[in-house]
């Protein structure tokens, strides 16, 4: 397992900001999980994907729908963002038949550690630490992700957006 990429968010317009720019750099069939405590900035976190990815909003916090589709305001792929905490369990996610989806979206699943495993071999885990000291740690899974967090580490600042 390779070492996580560590970023800092100070706050919630930092945490935007980060995934905005991973947003920018997603493409089709990518699958990213965000795991962290309540609160710890997953929505928030998927809210700047939304952007960097241009997708319909708002992004809101899913957790009594589960599942939400932003389509692209361009043409780019469609977000898929899913909140797995009130799932049961792998079954259940299962039954939401995201698999139908993955190839042509982004999916980014909060909750999604230890369910969202089988759904692809390539995928982005991202842990949010808690309220106090913000940081982002970034996991690759698969060597797809090798060139998106050099990116992300390598350029951390001077980028407008
Ligand atoms: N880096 C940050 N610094 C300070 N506040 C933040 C940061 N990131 C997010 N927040 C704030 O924390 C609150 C909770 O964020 P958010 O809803 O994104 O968390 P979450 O991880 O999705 O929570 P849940 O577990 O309920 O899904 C929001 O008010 C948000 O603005
Ligand atoms: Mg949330």
């Amino acid at each position: 397992m390779p070492e996580p990429v560590v970023l800092t968010a100070a706050d919630a317009e930092e945490t935007q900001a980060l995934g905005e720019r991973l947003g920018d750099l997603l493409r089709a069939g990518d699958l990213v999980v965000l795991t962290g405590g309540l609160g710890a900035g997953k929505t928030t976190f998927t809210q700047g994907i939304g952007r960097g990815l241009k997708v319909r909003g708002p992004i809101t916090s899913p957790t009594f729908v589960v599942a939400r589709v932003h389509p692209s305001l361009g043409d780019g792929p469609e977000l898929v963002h899913v909140d797995a905490y009130r799932l049961g369990g792998a079954a259940e996610l299962d039954d939401l038949d995201l698999d139908a989806e993955l190839d042509e979206a982004v999916t980014v699943i909060e909750w999604g550690a230890g369910l969202a495993e089988s759904l692809s071999e390539q995928r982005l885990e991202i842990v949010l630490t808690g309220t106090d000291d913000r940081s982002l740690h970034l996991t690759a899974v698969g060597d797809r992700w090798d060139e998106v967090l050099a990116a992300l580490a390598g350029d951390r600042s001077g980028r407008s957006t």
